[in-house]
């Protein structure tokens, strides 16, 4: 079974390793979107893979470093590409949540990365 939770925040950033005629050179903002997918077997007793208030405690204190923040002063996210960003937030929670299977982040509705652990 999968799961997956949704999450929101705004930041700043800028993309140094682009050309300075590309306009995502310069600093500019998105309000991103982050989905969070689990994969396990659904607890009999339950009902859950995992409790979406479980997933929320668990990604709160990683949402706070993001949100309403520059990205490239946040330490491994220097260059924040979407790619980047969901490598970043992937390899921060897995730990607590160790059936995460995939790290979704759009810059847009209509760009995103996904990151299903390599
Ligand atoms: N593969 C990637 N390509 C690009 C990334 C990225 O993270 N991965 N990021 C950017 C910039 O961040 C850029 O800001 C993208 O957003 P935006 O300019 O808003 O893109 P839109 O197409 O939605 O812009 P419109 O103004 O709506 O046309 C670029 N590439
Ligand atoms: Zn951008």
């Amino acid at each position: 079974m999968k799961i997956t939770q949704a999450f929101h925040f705004e930041a700043a950033h800028r993309l140094p390793h682009v050309a300075e005629t590309h306009r995502c050179h310069r600093l500019h903002g998105h309000s991103y979107r982050v989905e969070l997918e689990l994969q396990g077997p659904v607890d009999p007793v339950t009902g859950f893979v995992v409790d979406f208030f479980d997933i929320e405690a668990a990604f709160g204190p990683l949402l706070a470093r993001l949100d309403h923040h520059f990205l490239n002063e946040i330490e491994g996210l220097e260059n924040p590409t979407a790619e980047l960003i969901a490598i970043w937030i992937f390899e921060r929670i897995r730990g607590p949540l160790p059936q995460l299977s995939c790290v979704k982040v759009f810059e847009t509705p209509d760009c995103w990365a996904e990151y299903e652990g390599a």
